[in-house]
């Protein structure tokens, strides 16, 4: 990915099911749970660089004695210093007497993350500020074990302002608007109804005080909280929380459109984002991995009792393709097929665009993430060539010669390795006229890989949001190579609408394919369809969200994709170089055919799974014509 698109946020929850001992006695570490977690955070670092959190319940401790512990960080390496911060105090203890280390009683008494409930959050923020007050977990406390919530999630919810309101409905004051704080105080409120009732009943059948509590935690319904906490939920989620006595949750959204994925046996169960993390880290089987079902949660009783529960009706499933194209690791079984589809189902085009000339080409990359794609339009590029082989090789009359053969036959693709990423270089020096020339030498090419004058340079990357580094770096030192022509090849279609459930990409502006589409609208004297989108997005702004409509698709209606392809092409092209600038996008068909299990394509056909989207969608485009640089949930 050249663009600087903001990854994901990441969940990793982990349930020892047994005493802390069977660890020691089994894997020789009272500490295999918090190892486990580092593991899972450090597999998933892809999804969230603003900052990490981590939290611990222990089970079963007396009263006066702690037992949840938190840590967050918004450190440049968040994950390493939540893990230094923790295993400091395992340091100092073993100091003192390592033979304490595996007294998982003293431990327990002694020390923080000790216990059996783990939940770990990696954060790319999509809601507020990068404080560390915004980083995951979220803890409500209360001297009421059973009331007390730890929530982390991957989640953005159009309607926070809705449930914020219901908040003050109810007489809440939230110390803060922030989506996890309503969402986390949403659920403590049914949590604190559902222990209120429970509380009442075992009163009324007469147990004291420190029975009933014991009753509540084990009878309180964690399905019907959050069934009544989620119910007006538009967004997408997959929630994690943990409940003081034990009990825990991942809820995902009806749509699915954040991934979740576990795994239970009868040692441990495991939640995350993504699925070959797990593999990894418990040396699993993909098929030991089950994804959690759209709109149920998973429920990890303190008992150890694990179900999958439906919390709201599944809906029309539309399970984030982006997801697929780049933020998951592409190690992932199935993503990694669905990467070298992606490649293989553009080479049609790109052969189109470069008049089938393949002795005049040379293919490639953008490191690293397109790496997937890479192969998969080379082995497409194979199969082209295989044909032509066969037809060429039919076409002989009689036997062919040993010359004719070898001709036929040492055809193939040019691929090289041509671009390079170097190390960030974050800290130019801002205004400086000389920061442009730094910018472009993030990249660097590998000299001598193309025939000056005479060739095509095909490169791929995964998908093209604003298109700034193309335009500032990869193609100005691309030029340097002296190709006839530069094809950038897009795994991912144009980006035409906000992302408003986990990725922030939430402005009109960002995207090079509405700028293009704009431009093409002024430059061919239609801009009155600018005015009227503009017109009818605003009569809408107040309706409820059920009955907005997305009229940003009428600005890209007039124009067919390639059309606006080209436009995207003639506005990335940097002043000044040599090569012509073409760029193939993937259609959004052949996206649905290389990913065929996660349809949600919204940021690309502007088909929201949710009203809120529209609404997001309508706002944002309001926002930019009225020049507001803001987020539009
Ligand atoms: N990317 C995400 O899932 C972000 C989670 C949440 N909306 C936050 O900003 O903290």
């Amino acid at each position: 990915m050249s663009d600087a698109i903001k990854h994901e946020c990441g969940i990793a929850l982990i349930r020892l099911k047994k005493p802390l001992q069977y660890y020691v006695d089994k894997y020789g570490t009272a500490f295999y749970g918090l190892n486990k977690l580092h593991l899972l955070m450090e597999k998933q670092h892809n999804r969230g660089q603003d900052g990490a959190g981590v939290a611990n319940i222990k089970l079963d401790m007396e009263p006066g004695e702690r037992y949840i512990s938190r840590y967050r960080s918004i450190d440049p390496k968040p994950i390493q210093d939540i893990f230094d911060h923790i295993n400091k105090r395992f340091y100092e203890i073993g100091e003192e007497n390592p033979e304490l280390l595996k007294d998982v009683h003293y431990l327990k008494k002694n020390a923080g993350f000790t216990g059996e409930l783990f939940l770990g959050h990696l954060r790319y923020g999509t809601f507020g500020r990068n404080s560390i007050e915004s980083c995951h977990p979220f803890l409500r406390q209360n001297n009421w074990i059973t009331r007390n919530l730890v929530v982390a999630g991957n989640f953005n919810l159009t309607n926070v302002d809705e449930l914020f309101d219901v908040l003050l409905e109810i007489g809440q004051h939230p110390k803060e608007k922030s989506d996890t704080v309503t969402v986390l105080e949403k659920i403590g409120h049914f949590l604190d109804v559902a222990n209120d009732e429970l509380v009442q009943k075992y009163q009324s059948l007469g147990y004291n005080s420190h029975d009933i509590y014991q009753k509540v935690a084990e009878n309180i319904d964690i399905p019907q909280i959050l069934k009544q906490s989620s119910e007006v939920w538009d967004g997408g989620y997959a929630m994690a929380g943990l409940f003081g006595h034990g009990d825990a949750f991942v809820l995902r959204d009806p749509n699915g459109i954040r991934p979740a994925f576990y795994f239970e046996d009868e040692e441990v169960c495991v939640v995350a984002s993504e699925r070959p993390v797990i593999q990894t880290a418990f040396n699993l089987k993909y098929d030991q991995i089950k994804e959690l079902t759209p709109g149920h949660a998973l429920i990890i009783k303190k008992n150890g009792t694990v179900s999958e529960v439906e919390i709201n009706a599944p809906k029309a499933p539309a399970k984030c393709s982006f997801e697929r194209i780049y933020f998951s690791r592409g190690n992932d079984y199935d993503i990694y097929q669905e990467r070298k589809n992606l490649g293989r189902n553009v080479v049609p085009n790109v052969l189109k665009t470069i008049g089938y000339d393949l002795d005049n080409s040379v293919f490639s990359f953008i490191p690293n993430t397109a790496e997937g794609s890479f192969y998969g339009m080379i082995k497409g590029l194979e199969d082209y060539l295989n044909e032509q082989k066969y037809e060429q090789l039919l076409a002989i009359d009689g036997k062919p010669s040993p010359e004719q053969l070898k001709e036929i036959l040492n055809r193939r693709a040019r691929i090289e390795k041509i671009a390079i990423k170097d190390a960030k270089a974050r800290t130019f020096i801002t205004q400086d006229d000389a920061r442009d020339d730094m910018v472009a030498q993030v990249y660097d090419i590998t000299y001598g890989s193309v025939v000056r004058g005479k060739d095509n340079l095909v490169v791929i990357d995964d998908s093209i949001v604003r298109g700034t580094t193309l335009k500032q770096s990869i193609l100005r030192i691309l030029d340097r190579l002296e190709p006839k022509r530069i094809l950038v090849v897009s795994s991912a279609p144009q980006i035409r609408y906000p992302d408003c459930y986990g990725i922030d990409m939430a402005k009109m502006g960002d995207f090079i394919a509405f700028d293009a589409a704009i431009t093409l609208l002024k430059e061919s004297g239609r801009k009155h369809i600018i005015d009227e989108c503009y017109r009818k997005s605003k009569e809408q702004e107040k309706l409820p969200k059920e009955q907005i409509v997305n009229y940003v698709k009428e600005i890209y209606a007039p124009f067919t994709a390639e059309e606006i392809s080209a436009q995207i092409a003639k506005m990335l092209t940097p002043e000044n170089i040599k090569a012509e600038v073409n760029i193939v996008y993937q259609t959004v068909e052949d996206l649905h055919k290389a990913c065929p299990g996660n349809t949600g394509d919204w940021y690309f056909t502007g088909n929201y799974p949710t009203p809120g989207g529209n609404k997001v969608v309508n706002k944002a485009f309001i926002n930019y014509i009225e020049g507001k640089n803001e987020r539009a949930y």
